[in-house]
């Protein structure tokens, strides 16, 4: 049977007072790619940063649980060591700290394990060259500089080296030449494995070629909405999002 990863169950959460989430239930197995869309302002990047715990969100109501276990009360980098991640639509810039030191930090810190200067940057630039990163790249601050897609490709490094057991994508496409895009696409690919998944929100399906998505959720209004196979990206591409709230509508 599969196993579940994530399951939430009637969440209802927002900020500063608003709410945004409005009874969401989603649920991942294990192995399982899924895909959420929705149009802009809907909350899915709301979403994401609830599930990775952002404190300047509050959950009023409803659960999650991880590997079965209840995530509330958990902090960011609680749900990190359990093998949460998250790619963030805007990456943050950390003047001060390189991405070498950033990621192998990172590594220490989840695993609560050393880990070793000289194998790790072999690895580092091992990844870096599937990725198209230039190895100097490794010894600059943290996105400092970096163009958009540079530092998406970074999110994509980070994945690669961190191995989480749940990747939150959050529209790591967006902003990304046609050929970056691909290379994006081939890295997720490269790390997805039966004992991970991958949730990914996107506007920009072209992420998704090198993976075999198990599922998709349409999230509007804060809640999902619809929820089908991969086929429900073809539909969506063609139809528009405001026919699944048209034909809810007519069915009431
Ligand atoms: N601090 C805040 N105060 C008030 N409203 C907020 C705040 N942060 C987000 N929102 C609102 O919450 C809603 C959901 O935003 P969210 O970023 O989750 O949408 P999204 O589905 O990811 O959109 P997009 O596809 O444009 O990235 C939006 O209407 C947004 O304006």
């Amino acid at each position: 049977m599969a196993e579940k990863l994530l399951e939430i169950k009637d969440l209802h959460a927002g900020v500063e007072d608003k709410e945004i989430l409005k009874g969401l239930n989603l649920s991942v197995n294990k192995g399982e790619v899924h895909v959420i869309l929705g149009p802009n302002g809907s909350g899915k990047s709301t979403l994401m940063n609830i599930i990775m715990g952002h404190p300047k969100y509050q959950v009023t109501s409803g659960t999650m649980e991880f590997e079965g276990e209840d995530m509330s009360g958990l902090k960011t980098f609680e749900r990190a060591r359990k093998g949460l991640f998250l790619s963030f639509q805007t990456p943050e810039e950390i003047p001060g700290i390189t991405v070498e030191n950033m990621i192998r930090t990172a590594k220490q810190t989840i695993t609560g394990d050393k880990v070793k200067l000289v194998p790790f940057r072999k690895e580092l630039k091992a990844q870096m060259q599937e990725l198209k990163m230039k190895p100097e790249y490794a010894q600059r601050y943290m996105n400092v500089g970096f163009s958009g897609g540079e530092k998406k490709r970074n999110e994509i490094l980070q994945l690669l080296m961190l191995q989480p057991k749940l990747a939150l994508l959050d529209e790591t496409d967006s902003g990304l030449d046609v050929d970056a895009v691909q290379i994006v696409s081939e890295g997720v690919a490269k790390f997805h494995n039966e004992n991970n998944s991958c949730l990914i929100i996107t506007h920009n399906t072209r992420i998704l070629e090198k993976l075999k998505v198990d599922k998709v959720h349409v999230l509007m209004n804060g809640q999902i909405v619809e929820e089908g196979g991969a086929e429900l990206i073809e539909d969506i591409n063609s139809r528009g999002f405001t026919h699944i709230l048209d034909a809810q509508n007519e069915a009431k």
